[in-house]
């Protein structure tokens, strides 16, 4: 770093003091705390995005959003230049820009790291930011946070997309990388384009006009309904009707949205009994998230269609895909076997597991935050992911991208069920989103997976019953003091701990039970599973008291 650059980050970054006695961790899923802490924790992270653009020469993405947290909390996080969540070999280094304790320290931090990394400052390109938000109110201010850490870095560029999911703006990232169209009007053509090109290869006999029912979507009072409002009149038949977006009176996430719907099981603010029987499905703040669910008659409660359910959904259609072309091999003129592969935590149901299991489909259980599960079903060559909350996508390796379209070339003259089962397979990879979960690709694959095998919602909820779980959270004096192993199912310290736990459990039918840190709230999570709801609320209990006689005074909620 030259002179001119040392200094303008020294006095640049004098006007952003860190808050006192915060002590900030990138976590699952990026910095989130309350908004009035993070203007330099922003600011900083501005000056990572455009050290990680010089270092990768590429374009690279931050959003602004705290997801389905509170209104008043925020957070910041960076895409990758592939679209994905940032490598995790430079968390420690965000860590420790966060909690600088003033310029100085932080200019020493940017200078061993850029010596470490060799990070060129003047070698052409200059560092690219997008910049993207989502519909809390502080969200303006932290941009332009984080537009001063950006400018900090001589030469850097940042362009302001605005408010947006945070799907799209990983999106984004990953088109401009590709050096293919890449603005939001582009995603919403590419997206509604390819849910056509589904419905239109529905096999001949299935009436579609006929299950031209709607689906009645709550957008958490955040920017997915906007979102939704706008792609939903580029999908042809299909009806949408949007509740909870961003322009009504209800607050960010209250008692709405994805979280709320999956973890609470009950009907969110804005349906009413006319809704019964209906296709219902909810997005999270930042529409990441996407969970469908049935309400009961004269009840509060739901039936929860959720992730698990949704990969289950998917594994069947693109195994269905990919059986057609096994079956026909002989019209394919080099064969080839693509390995399918289906990645979970260990919060997924364990009946959506079993039932898995039992379609034969290869399963890997990883720990929680889509950093892990994104990498490992990036290892095949269709790899489907899904926490249960509803965070997931399908991702296509470019080998078997490439044989689909060379297959497509080969039968363009015939309309085989090859040829049929290749294009299927082209539009999902177009639909869902390759950089990372995101809810409005995934609602439109599976109202196309619906349509195209006629299935009801309930039909759809029938594949397998979930077994009754519950999730508490428990706090305690110090949650880095849990250390996990085995994707998180097993603790290692506090000593004594799991022990206490397992015998818990054996008391219990199909029990199941796991404490684990949360990565973006200061709590400790207990989940737990049992043949009866009455009995899985009794486990977590008795083991949120475990946690806290070993980890000291805190309550359960
Ligand atoms: C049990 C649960 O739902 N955990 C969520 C939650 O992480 P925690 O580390 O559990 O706080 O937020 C993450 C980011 O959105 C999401 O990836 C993850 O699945
Ligand atoms: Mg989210």
């Amino acid at each position: 770093m030259n002179e001119e650059q040392r200094s303008l980050l020294l006095q640049c970054s004098s006007h952003f003091a860190p808050p006192k006695g915060v002590k900030l961790s990138y976590g699952t899923a990026g910095f989130r705390a309350d908004a009035t802490l993070l203007r330099s924790t922003v600011y900083r992270v501005g000056i990572l995005a455009a050290l990680r653009s010089l270092k990768t020469q590429s374009v690279i993405g931050l959003m602004i959003t705290a997801s389905h947290n509170k209104v008043s909390d925020n957070g910041v996080k960076i895409a990758d230049p592939n679209g994905g969540m940032l490598s995790q070999q430079w968390e420690p280094f965000a860590d420790a820009l966060a909690n600088a304790s003033d310029p100085s320290e932080l200019l020493q931090l940017i200078d061993d790291f850029v010596r470490k990394e060799g990070i060129s400052f003047d070698n052409g390109r200059p560092a690219e930011i997008l910049l993207g938000r989502d519909t809390r109110p502080s969200g303006k201010l932290l941009v332009d946070a984080a537009r001063q850490g950006i400018s900090s870095i001589i030469g850097a560029i940042s362009h302001d997309m605005g408010v947006l999911t945070t799907p799209q703006l990983h999106w984004m990232v990953r088109a401009r990388n590709m050096g293919i169209k890449s603005t939001e009007h582009d995603y919403f053509q590419q997206l509604s384009h390819s849910y056509k090109c589904l419905v239109e290869l529905i096999p001949n006999g299935k009436d579609v006009s006929k299950s031209n029912d709607k689906v009645v979507v709550d957008g958490a009072n955040g920017v997915g309904g906007d979102k939704l409002e706008v792609l939903k009149h580029l999908c042809g038949g299909l009806i949408i009707e949007v509740r909870n977006s961003s322009k009504g009176e209800g607050a960010l996430n209250e008692g709405v949205g994805a979280d709320f719907v999956q973890k609470e099981k009950v009907v969110p603010s804005g349906f009413s009994p006319s809704e019964i029987g209906l296709r219902c499905a909810s997005l999270d703040g930042d529409a990441d998230r996407l969970v469908y669910f049935l309400m009961q008659p004269d009840s509060k409660m739901i039936d929860l269609v959720d992730g698990d359910k949704m990969l289950s959904l998917f594994a069947l259609f693109i195994k269905e895909q990919l059986n057609v072309l096994k079956d026909n091999e002989n019209e394919t003129p080099c064969p080839y076997h693509p390995s399918l592969g289906i990645v979970q935590t260990a919060y997924a149901n364990g009946a959506s597991t079993s039932y898995l299991k039992n379609l034969g489909l290869d399963i890997f259980i990883t720990p929680t935050g889509v950093k892990y599960l994104h990498e490992k079903a990036s290892e095949y060559d269709i790899g489907i992911y899904f926490e249960a909350n509803g965070h997931g996508t399908i991702l296509f390796s470019d080998r078997i991208l490439s044989w689909l379209e060379a297959r497509n070339s080969d039968l363009s003259s015939s309309s085989t069920e090859s040829q049929k089962a290749v294009l299927r397979l082209l539009a999902v990879s177009k639909l869902i989103n390759q950089a990372v979960g995101d809810a409005l690709s995934g609602l439109l694959l599976v109202e196309a997976i619906l349509l195209h095998t006629g299935w009801s919602i309930q039909k759809w909820n029938e594949l397998y019953r979930d077994l009754p779980s519950r999730q508490l959270k428990v706090k305690v004096v110090d949650r880095t003091a849990v250390v996990t192993a085995n994707a998180e199912t097993v603790v290692v310290q506090p000593a004594g701990i799991q022990e206490a736990i397992d015998s818990e459990t054996a008391k219990y039918r199909h029990g199941r039970c796991f404490i684990r840190p949360s990565g973006t709230e200061d709590v400790i999570r207990v989940y737990a599973e049992a043949a009866s709801q009455e009995e899985a609320d009794s486990l977590a209990n008795a083991v949120a008291k475990i946690v806290d006689q070993f980890l000291g005074s805190g309550s359960s909620q």
